[in-house]
């Protein structure tokens, strides 16, 4: 099957579009799509009669039964077709798939429907549950969508996913609760910003990013995994029995702690890793810092060429700015940035003309800068 046409089943949720665009646009592929909310042109049956791959991307919650609804909707059509699902739970899809007559593979890409046109730089978890014929298509598919590929059963998925997912949700959002409760009596979020360590800004950002996202997302993720409760129990009683060994107080209750919660896991992490995390906590640490510099300027590059940033560049050296440091990242947008922290004893008429030299040279686009070089002040 070389150009197959795709079916979306949930086709108006985030990732619905995000496939729609990836097959029509990376694969040159026809697609069409249901979802009950504004995409009902094609009845269940009538989708499945009108393609040759289908894929699941409905809520977690939902999606075992609505994939169920679908094979008795087939009824036996489906035979030559492949069942795809991206779900973030696997087991329950997986089986449901596998009532149906078509080859099935579960997916789990581990990342929210990015901004880039691609799954590059992201993991996607690959279960093969039935796969055959369409095994040629499946690996170009994947190889068209620049993940970083894992095969797994999709047991071994959900038991994963307990301590990727479930863990780091779990204890993101009883830190945002602990926050909420907490925080007003000490001058609140504004208060406690300027306390800040690495660590607390690191756990800030993903607490932020989970209250930013779809509850229902983080919902599911404890509540349809079976290997979550468990999970949580454990994590539970870790703090619990920290919680009552602080309360103890004595030395003994130290060691415990130390023995317990710091020298076993550190043991069982190696001292390796253990060090090498700990670099890489630092490095995230500086990058911070150098985010934090008040004095800066954001630059798009257009020109996707050699030598493009040799000319951003010399557009200080011939002002004698300074750099403290550059950093390449993604606008909200998704576009590639360069971020240059520039000396703080750099006025900021320099700055500003800087600024102007990088537009009228057509060297770039300024799109942010400290404030007071932003405005013409
Ligand atoms: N958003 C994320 O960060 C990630 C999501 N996923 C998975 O992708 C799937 C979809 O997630 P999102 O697109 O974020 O959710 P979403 O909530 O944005 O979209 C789900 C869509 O499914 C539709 N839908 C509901 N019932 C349906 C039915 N019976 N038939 C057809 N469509 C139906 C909804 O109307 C909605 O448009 C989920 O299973 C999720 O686990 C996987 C990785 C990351
Ligand atoms: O980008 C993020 O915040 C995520 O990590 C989103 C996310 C949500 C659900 C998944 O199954 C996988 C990734």
């Amino acid at each position: 099957m070389q150009q197959p046409r795709i079916g979306l089943v949930g086709s108006q949720g985030s990732y619905g579009r995000w496939l729609r665009t990836f097959f029509e646009q990376r694969m040159g592929l026809r697609v069409h799509g249901r979802d009950p909310v504004g995409d009902t042109g094609l009845s269940e049956r009538e989708l499945i009669e009108t393609v040759d791959v289908l894929v699941f991307c409905a809520p977690i919650r939902h999606t075992p039964a609505v994939i169920r609804h679908y094979v008795e909707q087939a009824a036996g059509i489906e035979r030559d077709q492949l069942w795809l699902d991206i779900t973030s739970t696997k087991v329950a899809p997986v089986a449901a798939m596998l009532t149906s007559l078509a080859e099935v593979v579960g997916l789990h890409p581990m990342s929210a429907a990015p901004k880039s046109a691609t799954l590059r730089g992201r993991a996607m978890v690959v279960c093969e549950a039935r796969l055959d014929r369409w095994r040629p298509w499946l690996e170009r598919f994947l190889v068209a969508s620049e993940a970083d590929c894992v095969r797994a059963e999709a047991e071994q998925h959900d038991r994963v996913m307990a301590i990727v997912q479930g863990m780091v949700h779990a204890s993101h959002v009883a830190q945002g609760a602990v926050l909420r409760e907490l925080a007003p009596a000490v001058g609140g979020l504004d208060g406690i910003r300027p306390f800040s360590s690495v660590g607390y800004e690191l756990d800030m950002a993903v607490t932020r990013r989970i209250l930013a996202g779809n509850p229902a997302i983080y919902q599911d993720i404890q509540f349809e995994n079976p290997y979550v409760a468990p999970m949580l129990e454990r994590l539970s009683g870790h703090l619990n029995t920290l919680c009552d060994l602080v309360r103890n107080g004595d030395d003994a209750a130290r060691d415990r702690m130390r023995e317990q919660l710091l020298d076993r896991s550190r043991s069982y992490v190696g001292e390796r890793a253990a060090a090498e995390g700990s670099y890489a906590f630092e490095r995230l640490g500086y990058l911070l810092a150098d985010l934090h510099e008040p004095r800066f300027i954001s630059v798009f590059l257009p020109m996707d060429k050699p030598g493009s940033l040799r000319a951003l560049l010399s557009v200080f050296e011939q002002r004698g700015i300074n750099l403290d440091s550059i950093h390449s990242s993604r606008s909200a947008e998704g576009e590639l940035l360069f971020r240059i922290g520039v000396d703080r004893a750099c006025d900021a008429s320099t700055l500003r003309e800087a600024m102007k030299a990088i537009e009228a040279e057509g060297i770039g686009r300024v799109v942010e800068a400290s404030e007071g070089v932003a405005s013409n002040s």
